[in-house]
């Protein structure tokens, strides 16, 4: 336990938490030879409807061979909130597709074991104890000479649904790196180097990454690349599962001990709240098939996802009761009335209004309001926390030194410190360029969430303080 350490390096630790996970996983899997086969039929040739061909990947397929499986294929299309659909647009991805009706391939992604191998990686959050992953085929790519697919996230299909799993297969092609990037770092799954390592012997490459992590096809320079592509969603699992608790998680929780035995920290209480690193499915604004009894949370905490979930889980294990809401600010731009902070347990029911004051009015009738608070769940009593650092960095004062603060008043709302801050206003990014998706979903778009961790105040239950410490 690091026992110089103040509030603000707590802090930090907590706030770094959410940036320094990696959101995928990736590997080599060694197959039978006699399962890297591949049936298919082509969707648009009425002459060949029924008539399947067969492609051997195990001994490096001809490169006639693979010609003929991307002439089989229909254009790849991707879906665009602009367009309120599905759209071709070869400017933003150049590939071929087959749909899943139209090939069957040997390869069995869970007998295989790369199911159990990513399992582990992507079920982080401690509910996730008795969840097993369901890996459910979505298409068949071919990215010829040429091919790639710009920036974008892959559309969920549902609110369970986690991430997705493509598989290489083995072909022998140049450049087609898939690159991952999140907050302001980036990551390369190199597929053709990968097979190129493994060449002479039956293996697949795969990388399974969360679905709201934003990822691109480099253009593919020669040969083919051959992709299964898989949306992953979560389900019980048929016999519990074992998860060990990984250093990250049990340094948050560490801090959260040592902030919550501090009794100058958040005497009266109040809350952490953190702008998490993923988005979560949230059902379409004016969707109006969506329903949800009221007493349920809006995303169910074994949903989140990587650092999101070891945060949680972290808050969890110091005996916090961690929350995810949804955060709007209303009246921006000038209404009656000063900007506010609402808090929600559910996305606002927004009916049949479309003006953004009615708008504003709704979340306030539905929501909670906070009042911001320093990271020691203080209002202090001059100034801004930023002018008092600035302060303080000048005289070499200690962060718990000198100036007076106050505890928030209670008519001002609960207070909330915001450790890292909160996702735009509860929308999906809209316009082309804007939000694209691997296809138009109906149903959900990705939306940004906020985890709010309650702090008991001094002497409730959950709060026990040092007891060498003056208060
Ligand atoms: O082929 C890949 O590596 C990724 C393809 C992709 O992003 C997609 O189909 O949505
Ligand atoms: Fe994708």
């Amino acid at each position: 336990m690091p026992g110089m350490w103040t509030t603000a390096d707590h802090i930090d630790l907590l706030r770094r938490s959410l940036k320094t996970a990696v959101p995928y996983t990736s590997g080599v899997q060694a197959l039978r030879k006699e399962d890297l086969g591949l049936f298919y039929r082509s969707a648009q040739l009425e002459e060949e409807k029924g008539a399947a061909r067969y492609i051997d990947f195990s001994e490096g397929p001809s490169e006639e061979s693979l010609a003929q499986l991307a002439s089989a294929c229909q254009k790849a299309t991707f879906g665009s909130e602009a367009a309120e659909g599905d759209v071709l647009d070869e400017e933003y991805r150049k590939a071929g597709k087959i749909d899943v009706k139209d090939f069957s391939a040997r390869l069995d992604i869970a007998a295989a074991g790369i199911l159990d191998a990513i399992a582990p990686e992507l079920l982080v959050s401690q509910d996730m104890k008795g969840k097993a992953l369901r890996a459910e085929m979505y298409k068949l790519n071919v990215y010829g000479p040429g091919s790639f697919f710009k920036a974008h996230k892959d559309t969920p299909r549902g609110d369970n649904m986690l991430g997705s799993l493509v598989v290489v297969l083995p072909t022998r092609h140049e450049g087609g790196a898939l690159t991952l990037s999140q907050n302001e770092s980036k990551w390369v799954f190199d597929s053709a180097s990968q097979l190129q390592a493994h060449s002479g012997s039956s293996v697949v490459a795969y990388v399974a990454f969360f679905s709201d992590v934003t990822h691109t096809v480099e253009p593919v320079t020669a040969g083919y690349r051959v992709t299964l592509t898989y949306n992953l969603f979560v389900t019980p699992a048929s016999a519990p599962t074992t998860r060990i608790t990984p250093p990250p998680e049990l340094a948050c929780e560490t801090s959260l001990r040592a902030l919550l035995a501090d009794p100058k920290w958040f005497p009266k209480g109040g809350h952490l709240a953190f702008g998490l690193t993923h988005q979560y499915p949230m059902p379409r604004p004016y969707a109006n098939s969506y329903s949800r009894s009221r007493n349920q949370s809006f995303i169910d905490t074994a949903l989140l996802k990587g650092c999101d979930a070891r945060l949680r889980n972290a808050a969890v294990r110091a005996g916090l009761q961690p929350q995810v809401r949804l955060m709007y600010r209303i009246r921006e731009d000038g209404y009656a009335g000063s900007p506010a902070l609402i808090v929600m347990d559910d996305p606002v029911e927004i009916g049949d209004v479309y003006e953004e004051f009615d708008m504003d009015f709704e979340i306030q009738e539905q929501g909670t309001i906070f009042k911001e608070v320093n990271e020691r769940g203080r209002v202090p009593s001059k100034g801004t926390d930023t002018e008092r650092a600035a302060k303080r960095q000048k005289t070499g004062e200690d962060e718990a030194a000198a100036e007076p603060e106050e505890d928030a008043r209670e008519e001002d709302g609960e207070p909330v410190y915001w450790v890292t801050p909160p996702g735009e206003k509860n929308e999906a990014e809209s316009g082309y360029g804007g939000y694209m998706g691997n296809d138009y979903g109906q149903g959900f778009v990705y939306g940004h969430a906020e985890l709010f961790v309650r702090i008991p105040k001094v002497g409730e239950e959950g709060r026990e303080v040092s007891a060498d410490d003056d208060q």
